[in-house]
């Protein structure tokens, strides 16, 4: 398909996209690459949907475009939540199955195996979509995607969320899909532009800089010179931390677990985790896609429905003695991609920091001045203080997990929990929330329980690992601790 864009401005909420010429030919692959701004969704809507603010003209041959992105997961979350049965049925609805979810797209029994089977997806076909673990949901995007036998594939971020395995596999999987399919890929980690590709567009603040090939990427300036500019914001950020600290004490262990155990009706998540944590001590947790990592944090955070059936102490206090979720949650800020899915409240962005006091989805109390301050504080030093007042639903995903950050950060917990923190975010963002939380680690300004299914994303500061195994009975997972 052969795409020309000629002097075109189009505007979000947040960011206005500027792309002064660029033409993809027929059959050409291109990877794109944003230093800041989450162009991503902006780009996905101009191809895909013809109705878009904006001016200029893009030419498009004809054919059909498939996406594959967060807010595209984050589409499929609230039509399959819009579709929930749970109050007519006898237990929870946890959403359309993988296979009917791939299958609708295609009506095609046999392209729908063929995807499961390619995208690791098989033993999972039977499983609800809202029982899904992050990585997974990630590959059933794409499955949905290819589904529909595009023409072109829009891949945004194509790797957040995966596990190494998964990334190296879907890394090859592309490769070969090159062959046959046109694609646009959009990454915000050097190291994921594939070999492959052969044309590149760099993008800055919205706004097309330079259209290169690989071999003069590979070479380019651009992320030294972005590198010094994250490490001065990420200064800032704890200028502001420090200004506002304060610490809460309690004694040893701050969270255990005891032969902790998780299951399900179909098979077992994990067994047999014993884990402390001591204060003081920063970890990280380390496993394959569907270990059961977003499941351990689920409880500690209080949320996960099996905390009561597991012997777990945390903040000096036994789990089921009487404490309420709240003066757990008080003490822990908390960023996960369940999380930001289930921020689906209409709240400003202003209020969805300050909520973060109150550890509330959305905000339903009248804040301090002292709190409204800090909360402004946060905007400024993510330069998003112009959003203040915007709906945080209508920002990028990438603003948003900004704010869902500074939301975890903003009362300083004793433990701030950070499921891979980075998803969605652009270079610059990553950076700059990597230089914040090496930081506050270093300082022992909170105790970091943080999972990157990335080498490159590992803090300094952070010298205790728990590795999710395959247990040796086959039955889910167990942990070993270094
Ligand atoms: N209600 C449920 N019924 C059945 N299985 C479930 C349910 N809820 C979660 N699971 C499964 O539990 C496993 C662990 O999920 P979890 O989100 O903890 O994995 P994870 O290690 O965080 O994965 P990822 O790296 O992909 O984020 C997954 O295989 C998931 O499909």
């Amino acid at each position: 398909m052969k795409i020309k864009f000629t002097q075109l401005q189009a505007q979000s909420t947040s960011f206005t996209l500027t792309i002064d010429n660029w033409t993809i030919e027929e059959q050409q692959s291109w990877g794109v690459f944003s230093t800041e701004g989450d162009i991503g969704s902006l780009l996905g809507d101009l191809l895909c949907e013809e109705s878009c603010c904006c001016s200029g003209h893009i030419l498009k041959g004809p054919g059909h475009i498939a996406q594959v992105s967060l807010a595209e997961q984050q589409r499929l979350l609230e039509q399959e939540i819009a579709n929930d049965d749970s109050d007519f049925l006898d237990h929870i609805d946890m959403g359309s199955t993988v296979y009917t979810l791939i299958y609708q797209q295609c009506h095609n029994a046999e392209i729908t195996s063929r995807l499961l089977s390619e995208l690791d997806l098989s033993h999972l076909q039977d499983r609800g979509f809202r029982a899904l673990s992050s990585g997974e949901s990630r590959r059933l995007i794409l499955a949905r995607a290819l589904a529909t036998q595009p023409d072109l594939l829009l891949l945004d971020k194509p790797y957040a969320g995966l596990d190494v395995a998964h990334r190296k596999s879907l890394a090859q999987y592309l490769t070969r899909l090159s062959r046959s399919i046109q694609m646009l890929i959009i990454v915000s980690r050097e190291t994921e532009m594939p070999e492959w590709i052969e044309k590149i567009a760099l993008f800055s603040r919205g706004k097309l800089d330079s259209l290169m090939d690989k071999a003069t990427w590979d070479v380019h300036p651009v992320v030294t010179q972005i590198k010094a500019q994250s490490k001065e914001q990420g200064e800032q950020i704890m200028a502001l931390i420090r200004q506002h600290r304060h610490t809460s004490e309690f004694s040893d262990p701050l969270f255990a677990l005891t032969n902790g155990r998780v299951a399900y009706t179909d098979k077992v998540i994990f067994s047999d985790v014993t884990w402390r944590i001591n204060q003081g001590e920063h970890w990280q947790v380390r496993g394959p896609n569907g270990c059961g990592k977003s499941t351990l944090l689920g409880m500690i955070f209080g949320d996960h429905p099996q905390c009561y059936s597991n012997d777990i102490q945390i903040f000096g206090k036994q789990r089921g003695s009487g404490e309420t979720i709240w003066e757990i949650k008080q003490h822990i800020g908390m960023v996960s991609s369940a999380l930001h899915l289930q921020y689906r409240v209409d709240c400003s962005a202003l209020k969805v920091i300050i909520s973060g006091f109150y550890d509330s989805i959305g905000l339903y109390q009248k804040p301090t001045k002292r709190q409204q301050n800090i909360a402004h504080e946060w905007l400024a030093i993510l330069h998003m203080s112009q959003f203040a007042d915007t709906s945080f639903r209508k920002l990028e995903y990438g603003q948003q997990r900004l704010l869902l950050i500074a939301r975890a950060l903003v009362k300083q917990p004793t433990l701030l929990i950070l499921d891979e923190p980075y998803q969605g975010l652009d270079y610059l963002g990553r950076r700059l929330i990597k230089n914040a939380l090496e930081l506050i680690a270093r300082e022992h300004l909170s105790q970091l329980l943080y999972v990157s299914h990335y080498q490159d994303d590992s803090l300094e500061s952070i010298h205790n690992y728990l590795d999710f195994v395959p247990a040796e009975d086959g039955l889910g997972y167990k942990t070993i601790v270094s």
